[in-house]
């Protein structure tokens, strides 16, 4: 039973003589699981402060022991799939004394990440790609003629995704030696949903845990065969006919398993046979617990997928005081009202119900939410098929999530001109989670198709507005792009209006210096403008709405009006700004010497930090608005308008 820590930390004999893997070859087989107890408190203290990903990694502390224990990693490569659960990892490979760093400015990755650590060989964040690269590795090691083991950890919720499959299959077309060890603990974030899971359910409980005899015996007979492979496989397919192969052994993978992915009694033998036999692709079942050793985690599996700094003792999660509702509440409650009025508005989500809100749509509409599992491409295609069925499909996914999905929106909605309705949720930073999550690229990806509607919300009043806005547009495919976080706490509309498509908003009039913002840099520049105003430089403020179609009358009046003309957004070159200065230069609007200042995410990927000091240090808050303006305008201004010189 782990020793839950209580102030100060339990002592940890065992761990505290284990920096690095090599340290756990001299740990006898029978301490393992008194490491794996103190590995977990060191887990579960370090997260309290923290916060982070918890009960995944809680899941496969024995797995993560026994795979160091038994491979010789850096060497051997051991990819974890999402990296979510690497934590265990990480306390095993050099980094226990900054495990409390972990997912702040300047500290660990929350994730796995190749310039992190050589123990790291692979960076995750987003799931299913642990198979192709421990294949793409694989096939290097034999092109190399170099004798190394590729261990692939992927969940049973990564499991969901095509792209596992695409690489199981090549994997067994190519027969390389590639260990998948499939970590089943029946969760994703939300209990799993598709045929998948239930397969996996079956082979969980229907192949009763195999003796650890008759595994050995199996392995040997299989693994250690000196006859030809051919015939190895021929026998093992034949065998598939008889007794029904799996799924995995049809696709050309050895299948050992389920086996006991917390008893080193079970995972040892295993590891030790597959490496000193193995040949070929082999796929190790692991059933296991997420959450495991934790109570509160074991109790509510969901809630401490992810959670916020904790009291260890009772499991309470620190809950910020927020002033404005989530940014995702009003997106949910606004389509649960809208859903409630047309009974052709659907939902879907890829695996992210609670993160989406959709968990609320369901609980009034369930019969209308649909959780496709991590299959993002198939989330697209699938809303484009309900919407050429006539109904108005919302498919929701975050920013990051939905490049997943980039040609399926381009083939199957965009060039179709079906009207599916994409919320794009955490645009922007959204801090924690560092450059894999950030939501910096769809206004880029999207206003570059004809026929898009693109929208970013200023601030919770207008995303109800979009909301009533998309479900009422029919024309063709719309997006509204809205952050992670709380609102700035404007009065939320009973329902939101329906926006004229296209149209702009003037927020406050001056006439020397014009910001025009696209989403939630708003807030920034109505304070930037007080800043300008005091300074003598009388400033206009605008919320463009829209990046496609652009509301041309309104830029249009912007710089025939203004000296200064700033366009500022949450997103990477070649969206808002890009459509803007097209459209200035094609009217000729910067022939007369309007000074245009395109303000918009730095071409760098920007390190975890909290989402204002990210925005801070890509100089789109208020002072660097502020300072921008005086740098177009050739001025040197005082200190007291922000850091910028
Ligand atoms: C492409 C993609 N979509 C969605 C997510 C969000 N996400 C992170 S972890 C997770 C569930 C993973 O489930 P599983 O693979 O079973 O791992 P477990 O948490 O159970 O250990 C999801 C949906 C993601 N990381 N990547
Ligand atoms: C690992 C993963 O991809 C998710 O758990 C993600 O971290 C959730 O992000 P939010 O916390 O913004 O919902
Ligand atoms: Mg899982």
């Amino acid at each position: 039973m782990t020793q839950l820590p209580t102030n100060p930390m339990p002592a940890t004999p065992l761990l505290d003589k284990v920096n690095v893997p090599d340290d756990l070859k001299k740990v006898d087989d029978r301490d393992l699981p008194q490491l794996a107890s103190e590995v977990r408190a060191e887990m579960i203290d370090a997260v309290s402060r923290t916060g982070g990903h918890l009960g995944a990694g809680l899941g496969v502390v024995e797995l993560t022991i026994a795979i160091h224990k038994v491979f010789d990693t850096p060497n051997d490569r051991l990819i974890f799939d999402v990296g979510h659960q690497c934590y265990p990892h990480k306390i095993l490979t050099g980094r226990r004394d900054r495990i409390r760093t972990l997912r702040q400015e300047g500290g660990l990755s929350g994730f796995t990440r190749r310039a992190e650590s050589e123990y790291d060989p692979f960076g995750a964040a987003h799931s299913s790609t642990s198979i192709s690269a421990g294949l793409g590795m694989a096939v290097a090691a034999d092109l190399d003629g170099k004798s190394r083991n590729v261990i692939a950890v992927i969940g049973d919720g990564a499991m969901s995704a095509g792209m596992a499959y695409e690489a199981l299959n090549n994997a067994g077309a190519l027969d390389a030696r590639l260990i998948v060890i499939l970590n089943d603990n029946d969760m994703s974030i939300a209990p799993p949903t598709g045929a998948m899971s239930a397969y996996l359910a079956r082979l969980a409980s229907g192949r009763t845990y195999m003796g650890i005899r008759e595994v050995g015996k199996k392995l040997t007979a299989y693994l250690g065969k000196t006859v030809d492979r051919a015939i190895t496989r021929a026998v093992e397919h034949a065998r598939g006919y008889v007794t029904g192969g799996t799924l995995f052994e049809e696709m050309g993978f050895y299948h050992i398993g389920p086996i006991d992915g917390h008893s080193f009694d079970h995972l040892l033998p295993v590891l030790r046979n597959v490496r000193d036999n193995g040949r070929g692709p082999v796929l190790i079942h692991v059933v296991t617990q997420k959450g495991k050793g934790y109570p509160p985690a074991e109790a509510a599996v969901d809630k401490y997928h992810g959670v916020n700094k904790f009291d260890v003792i009772t499991g309470a999660q620190a809950k910020a005081k927020p002033n404005a509702p989530a940014y995702t509440s009003v997106f949910a409650e606004a389509l649960v009202q809208e859903a409630s009025l047309d009974d052709k508005i659907v939902a879907i989500t890829a695996a992210m119900p609670s993160g989406t809100g959709l968990d609320r749509f369901a609980a009034v509409h369930p019969s209308r939410c649909f959780d496709v599992g991590i299959a993002e491409q198939h989330a697209v295609t699938f809303a484009a098929g309900l919407a050429a069925e006539g109904y108005k499909p919302f498919a929701a996914l975050y920013s990051t999530f939905l490049q997943r999905a980039y040609d399926q929106v381009v083939h199957d909605v965009a060039i179709q001109g079906l009207p599916v309705r994409f919320p794009i949720d955490r645009a922007g930073f959204v801090g924690a989670d560092g450059p894999t999550h950030a939501g910096s690229f769809d206004t880029t990806y999207l206003a570059s198709l004809p026929g898009f509607v693109v929208m970013a919300a200023a601030d919770e009043a207008e995303l109800k507005h979009m909301v009533r806005t998309a479900a009422a547009y029919d024309e063709g495919p719309i997006s509204f792009r809205y952050p992670r976080g709380e609102g700035v706490g404007v009065e939320l509309p009973e329902r939101g209006e329906i926006l004229p498509i296209g149209k702009g908003r003037i927020i406050k009039e001056g006439t020397k210096v014009a910001l025009l913002s696209f989403g939630t840099r708003l807030a920034d520049c109505l304070v930037a403008a007080e800043d300008l105003d005091a300074a003598g430089l009388s400033t206009t403020v605008a919320d463009a709405r829209f990046a496609k179609p652009l509301d041309q009358d309104l830029i249009r009046q912007l710089a025939r009006h203004h000296e200064v003309l700033i366009t500022i957004e949450e997103g990477a070159i070649g969206g808002f700004a890009s459509h803007v200065l097209h459209f200035l230069a094609e009217e000729g609007l910067l022939d007369g010497g309007l000074r245009v200042r395109p303000m918009v995410i730095p071409d760098i990927w920007m390190e975890q930090a909290k989402p204002e000091a990210m925005y801070a240090r890509a100089g789109l808050d208020s002072a660097g608005i502020v300072s921008t303006v005086f740098k177009a305008l050739g001025q040197k201004h005082s200190v007291g308008f922000g850091a910028a010189g």
